[in-house]
């Protein structure tokens, strides 16, 4: 988490001045991927303020029971609404995480409240609820300068992406993506509104079942966009995940197994090896039967041996891909078959 300086643990980053987007966390040294940056506890989180009518009053209860260095760091966060509407919601609003993707409760990591926005993030964070600490990881090399980001939305193209920040987070971005010269901002948006595009299909479950050959190659298609994008957050996990459940549920244990060890291997970059959806991840890159819509045809059928041995990346990755060109190759094999006998 921290380079190591005579023994002490020193932050690989420090609080600085932002142009454009007030203070954020800028590194002092190299970062690679998977790098745990920050494991952070939350100060308090907004479990039991669940009445509207008192919920200034409750948090003001909440600070005043924290220690001082405590209280200090909580009312110097950034406040996105100041001398309107009531302080400390405010600065909770501006700063605080949910406990994990589906969670109606939030908390404040004074650490990680300082990470500002990026369309293009170097870092994901992930509530560890094992560890019961927001955890930042890097999920690109990071450099000795470089300003450590998140992504506080979902993705789209720009005019999607500002729209969403400023509705939901009150600011004009100024991001590298949002700040790109105009025609690399257009080469840019192309991209990633053909990636919301694919995105859908590739969700759409009657597709899967009847046209698996086109589903997975729009996540290959997928995927090279979010190379050109380098996008390389919790985004990426998700695409292999999808590619996995294309292969499952027509019974290619080969192919799935790889892309669940693909999901696997970028979540823990994303969160860590403690991850709990890379340890689920794990028994399915053993056994891919256990997902629970597997086999619904038996169109790929394949078992986890039929991965090719020692083929070069470029050939693995077009068996990879191209379930076609696969059948074809069987079909060649059965008919050599046919004809030796
Ligand atoms: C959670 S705080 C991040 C830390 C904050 N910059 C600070 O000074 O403590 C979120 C606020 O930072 C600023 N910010 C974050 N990302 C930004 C971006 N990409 N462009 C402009 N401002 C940004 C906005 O004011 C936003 O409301």
């Amino acid at each position: 988490m921290a380079a190591s300086l005579g023994g002490a643990e020193l932050p690989p980053f420090t609080l600085e001045n932002v142009a454009g987007k007030g203070k954020g966390l800028v590194a002092n040294h190299s970062i690679s991927p998977g790098s745990t940056i920050i494991a952070e506890a939350p100060l308090f989180t907004t479990e039991g303020l669940s009445n509207p009518a008192t919920t200034e009053k409750d948090l003001a209860a909440t600070v005043r029971s924290l220690p001082k260095e405590s209280q200090r760091a909580f009312l110097s966060l950034h406040n996105n609404n100041p001398g309107r509407g009531e302080p400390l919601s405010n600065i909770v609003r501006s700063n605080g995480y949910p406990l994990g993707p589906s969670s109606e409760v939030g908390g404040i990591f004074p650490v990680t409240a300082r990470i500002n926005h990026s369309c293009r993030p170097n870092a994901q964070h992930a509530w560890s609820n094992k560890m019961q600490k927001m955890l930042v990881h890097a999920v690109r090399d990071i450099h000795p300068g470089d300003e450590l980001t998140l992504s506080y939305i979902a993705g789209g193209a720009s005019t999607v992406r500002k729209r969403n920040l400023k509705d939901y987070f009150g600011f004009d971005c100024t991001c590298e993506l949002c700040s790109l010269p105009r025609k690399q901002q257009r080469i840019s948006d192309e991209r990633l509104e053909r990636a919301q595009q694919l995105d859908d299909s590739i969700g759409d479950s009657k597709r899967v079942k009847r046209t698996p050959e086109k589903a997975l190659d729009d996540c290959h298609a997928l995927l090279q966009i979010f190379e050109q994008e380098q996008i390389f957050d919790l985004r990426l996990p998700r695409l292999y995940y999808d590619a996995f459940q294309i292969c499952a549920v027509h019974s290619d244990r080969a192919r799935a197994s790889i892309f669940a060890q693909r999901s696997r291997d970028a979540r823990v970059i994303c969160e860590g090896p403690e991850s709990e959806e890379a340890e689920s991840l794990e028994q399915l890159v053993e056994d891919p039967a256990r997902f629970e819509n597997f086999g619904f045809s038996r169109r790929w059928e394949s078992t986890v041996d039929d991965v090719p041995d020692g083929a070069s990346a470029e050939s693995f990755g077009e068996w990879l891909w191209r379930p076609k060109h696969r059948k074809l190759v069987t079909l060649n094999r059965t008919s050599f078959a046919g004809q030796l006998e």
